[in-house]
């Protein structure tokens, strides 16, 4: 079945750079630059520390983390290197186009400038997608607790034509409204460019009304406390409260992450996870990885649960594909030239040889 579903030609929109590098790569750059705080600096070790320390219900306990793969990211090669892997990582999991984002303000503790951190990630996207088939985009996303957004959202538009497709804004949520970063979004709108939001994980609906109704945020990183808006959840025909019904007919896509909101404590299970209720709904629901290192996942593993917990059929899958390339920040041409030449054909020939 996992095989079958790597097979999917699948999109994903929601993965942090910083979050899927390779453990023998941290081990290799920790030693390169002379970081020297890793846990263990034996690589199955060290995935399985990621693992189990990012699984404690709590948004902020899962970030500190973080730490160490930001702290083998602070020299050009390794950041190339790091988007290189990730390029060839997703293409072999089947992904055909990927939105991937960072914070380049967490690259230049060794003196790199805001540019210098941007290109070598992008040199490191366009060789790996290159050499493995695989269009990579890249967001780049403002620490929501520091006060760099307006700085990043002009680093964003001034490489919109190298590769830059977004802008995001990530870090702990309690307490860090996105209205915090008006300025920056406001400036984006002006320049008709796209952005996202993490809201809806770590904190419930003020957070996901802010990102649409103040900021104007074209889609919702995670978004999943959606469902305190709707009401008997369990009845055949709930009832959607405002901002609830306002997401759905706006088609706002949600950039869902089942095995990170696990961890983080944003739902209790796969299987209680609210896309279940909200692919029912017909929200535009996408399905994503967050980050691969911190949740042991691929893509294909995040669809190979939801198929487990909630009986998922190749229709749904194409479903999920084909609402993430609709909501993707590449250009129209582009996105309907991957649904008709691509994803449609792909998985035309996976029904046709079986069930997932
Ligand atoms: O799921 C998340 N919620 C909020 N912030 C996150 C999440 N995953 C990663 N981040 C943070 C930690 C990274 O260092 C940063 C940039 O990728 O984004
Ligand atoms: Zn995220």
């Amino acid at each position: 079945m996992l095989d079958d579903i790597r097979r999917a030609p699948k999109v994903l929109l929601h993965d942090h750079l910083d979050g899927g590098l390779r453990p023998e790569t941290i081990v290799d750059l920790a030693r390169e630059t002379g970081y020297d705080a890793l846990p263990t600096t034996d690589p199955g070790a060290l995935r399985t520390w990621f693992a189990e320390a990012s699984d404690s219900g709590s948004l902020e306990r899962y970030l500190e983390t973080f730490d160490h793969t930001v702290g083998v990211m602070q020299t050009a090669e390794a950041l190339t290197r790091v988007a290189y892997e990730c390029a060839e990582d997703l293409a072999k999991d089947g992904i055909v186009y990927a939105e991937v984002r960072y914070a380049p303000e967490q690259h230049t503790r060794n003196g790199l400038t805001l540019n210098q951190v941007v290109e070598a990630v992008l040199k490191g996207f366009a060789d790996g997608g290159r050499d493995h088939g695989i269009r990579v985009g890249t967001l780049l996303t403002a620490m929501r607790h520091q006060a760099r957004s307006m700085e990043i959202a002009e680093l964003a538009v001034r490489y919109r034509d190298e590769g830059v497709v977004g802008f995001d804004i990530a870090g702990a949520e309690a307490g860090y409204p996105p209205t915090r970063h008006l300025d920056a979004f406001e400036y984006l709108q002006r320049e008709n460019a796209h952005f996202t939001i993490h809201a809806g994980e770590a904190f419930g609906l003020p957070s996901i009304w802010q990102a649409i109704q103040w900021c104007g945020a074209d889609r919702l990183g995670h978004g999943v406390r959606i469902i305190d808006d709707i009401a008997e959840r369990d009845a055949e025909s709930p009832r959607l409260g405002r901002l609830a019904a306002y997401v759905r007919d706006k088609r706002i896509p949600l950039e869902m992450c089942p095995s990170s909101n696990v961890q983080t404590g944003a739902a209790k299970s796969i299987a209680e996870h609210p896309i279940g209720l909200l692919r029912r709904l017909y929200f535009r629901v996408t399905v994503n990885t967050d980050n691969r290192l911190m949740s042991g996942t691929s893509l294909s593993e995040e669809f190979a649960k939801l198929v487990e917990a909630f009986d998922y059929g190749w229709d749904d899958l194409q479903w999920f594909t084909v609402n993430a390339m609709k909501s993707a920040f590449i250009g129209f041409d582009e996105r309907l030239e991957l649904i008709n030449g691509v994803i449609k054909p792909g998985f035309a020939q996976l029904k046709w040889r079986s069930h997932p």
